[in-house]
């Protein structure tokens, strides 16, 4: 008998294969952005087109299975994770290339198309890039790592003072060096393969980091809130390293803030 849910993680990767390809010939035509929450909030016709060319595949093979999808909820679909099976879709993650998928947080897909790396994990079967086997770093010193972290969307004046406050105080721990890859998912794919030791963000969505978190923790590393707590999937704040001792030297750095929850209930006009 086939291994359970191997159909739904091959399914997962040649729908990402062909999203990738929707994605690579837009590239060439697409420019028709749009916004959505605010003007540094950016969609493209292809982040719809290609959300609903995932979700008919799923639909088409798996009836009852249900969809988280950023496109989908910005247009005011629920964003409920329940024990239902459920697809966590970001269609492109990012500057245009990156194409994570979750799968009920069981197994998580993440396709750089533009580098055709396929980034696959099964919780419990560990994470892999093309077939190979992903290891977080096995760095222990703080000052000879480089931590990854973006600004996100929000150009709030408080949330940005604590986000440039907190950058501050990561850089001069010393830290080796900062990075950001303009991805969440990707971000936590570096951390997986040993790229890097860290990634944190605050403004992140559940669909942004959904896939990459599986892939840090198949590949050894650890998931906490950036306050320390233990991660929660809906709250908007992720923080990913290679050990416990790197996440929490960070976590002494972060100035946290608390943006709204994914799965708040819609705000009242
Ligand atoms: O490109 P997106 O799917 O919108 O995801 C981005 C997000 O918009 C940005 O605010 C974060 O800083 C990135 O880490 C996400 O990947
Ligand atoms: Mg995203
Ligand atoms: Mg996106």
């Amino acid at each position: 008998m086939a291994e359970q849910w191997q159909d739904v993680l091959d399914h997962a990767v040649a729908v990402a294969q062909k999203a990738g390809k929707v994605v690579r010939e837009a590239l060439q035509s697409d420019r028709k952005v749009s916004t959505k929450s605010s003007s540094i909030d950016l969609v493209t016709q292809t982040d719809q087109k290609v959300e609903q060319l995932i979700i008919q595949s799923v639909k088409e093979t798996f009836p009852a299975h249900r969809f988280i999808g950023e496109e989908s909820v910005a247009a005011g679909e629920p964003c409920d994770l329940t024990d239902e099976p459920t697809w966590i879709i970001d269609p492109i993650d990012g500057t245009t290339n990156f194409f994570p998928l979750a799968f009920l947080l069981i197994m998580g897909v993440v396709y750089s198309c533009l580098e055709d790396k396929m980034f696959v994990a099964r919780r419990g079967k560990g994470a892999f890039c093309n077939g190979k086997q992903l290891r977080v770093s096995d760095q222990k010193d703080i000052h000879c790592s480089i931590v990854a972290t973006e600004f996100g969307s929000n150009r709030d004046g408080g949330a940005v003072e604590k986000i440039f406050s907190s950058l501050r105080k990561v850089v001069c721990l010393p830290v080796h060096g900062v990075r950001g890859a303009g991805s969440a998912a990707i971000n936590l794919c570096l951390v997986a393969s040993g790229c890097v030791e860290a990634y944190y963000e605050i403004g992140v969505h559940v669909w942004d980091v959904a896939a990459g978190a599986l892939m840090v923790t198949e590949a050894g590393g650890v998931l906490m809130d950036v306050e320390g707590g233990a991660l929660d999937m809906m709250s908007r704040r992720i923080l990913a390293a290679n050990n416990r001792h790197i996440a929490e030297q960070i976590v002494g750095q972060i100035q946290a803030f608390t943006p709204q929850r994914d799965d708040a209930p819609p705000q009242q006009q």
